[in-house]
């Protein structure tokens, strides 16, 4: 019995979070706001044996970048556990992750989002799509590592988050646009659980309101701008982080900044790639990731 299933880094400019405390259901929690989804991300493999003489029904290990916790991908599995009886089985879990862990490009979600559909196909459960969605948003929202990557994840592309909520209860507006090249170049870590937790609710007014904006202008250039203006409102850029943001306008190049993390971003013409590229090699700091939009959002694969 196995499973492989991937799923891309997806990168929010700007959100508004939804996490009404009378409201007790994860899935109706989570956040609106935009983003996109990379071609990046996480690939994890799931094996289910006979459990024989191991202590534990589960062994995740870590193939790529590395991180501190795998609360989320336990939540996932112990939802899975909940559908049948697996008392005699052990679950090999592997993630391999091709992005840092906790510079806001939502490794958290795409791990869980990826077990969830690996998960699903090792146990032949045939949970429909929304429902395994479901599973890793609750994860996501439940471990405080994420509010809306996992709903973005979950289609991809471009998007605009316009009602909040784990697949099937969120919505989500695709934008396309001519094919762009997405530069960026991460930093140091911001972990999202402390700002969920310490510093959300002094942040609640403009992104709803930019969601309305980039409804109306539908444009990858104007969601640079917001991005920018948003991470100055929730006072999470660096010195370091602005150097940089200076150095891409005067040369007319937009970018964003990738919240949580120490992570500019530029969504550009495939043609200005090299521009970007040269500007950010100089800071030898820094994490390059060079990439595209995926799509398609998180799939099965066939192995
Ligand atoms: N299986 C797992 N693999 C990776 N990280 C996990 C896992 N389970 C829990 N985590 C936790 O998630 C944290 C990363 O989430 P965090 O939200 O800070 O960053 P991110 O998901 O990379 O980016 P973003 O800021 O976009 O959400 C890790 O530091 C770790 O504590
Ligand atoms: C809270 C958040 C910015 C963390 O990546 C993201 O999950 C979002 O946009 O809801």
């Amino acid at each position: 019995m196995e499973g492989v299933a991937f799923c891309p880094a997806h990168i929010t400019g700007f959100f508004k979070a939804h996490l009404d405390n009378k409201q007790k259901d994860l899935e109706n929690l989570g956040s609106m706001g935009a983003g996109f989804s990379i071609k990046q991300g996480v690939t994890t493999r799931v094996k289910i044996d006979e459990k024989n003489n191991h202590n534990s029904n589960f062994r995740i290990t870590t193939k790529g970048y590395q991180s501190d916790k795998t609360d989320v991908s336990e939540f996932v599995l112990n939802e899975f556990l909940k559908t049948g009886n697996f008392e005699d089985k052990f679950f090999n879990i592997e993630h391999e992750i091709s992005i840092p862990v906790g510079y806001g490009l939502g490794s958290s979600s795409a791990v869980a989002l990826s077990l969830s559909f690996a998960l699903d196909q090792a146990l032949d459960t045939k949970l429909d799509k929304n429902t395994i969605g479901k599973i890793a948003h609750n994860a996501e929202v439940n471990c405080k590592t994420g509010l809306g990557d996992v709903l973005a994840s979950f289609h991809g592309g471009f998007e605009i988050r316009v009602k909040p909520g784990a697949p099937g209860i969120g919505t989500v507006k695709k934008i396309s646009t001519e094919k762009i090249s997405i530069i960026m170049i991460c930093f140091s870590p911001i972990s999202t659980n402390k700002f969920i937790k310490e510093r959300l609710s002094q942040i609640n007014g403009l992104g709803g309101k930019m969601v309305n904006r980039l409804l109306e202008s539908k444009d990858y250039e104007h969601f640079q701008d917001m991005s920018l203006e948003f991470a100055e409102y929730v006072d999470v850029m660096t010195p370091r982080m602005q150097k940089i943001v200076d150095e891409l306008t005067q040369n007319n190049i937009k970018c964003g900044i990738a919240l949580f993390g120490e992570t500019v971003f530029s969504m550009i013409p495939q043609k200005d790639e090299n521009k970007v590229l040269e500007i950010l090699q100089e800071y030898s700091d820094g994490v390059i990731i060079k990439s595209e939009l995926d799509d398609i959002g998180a799939r099965v694969l066939n192995n």
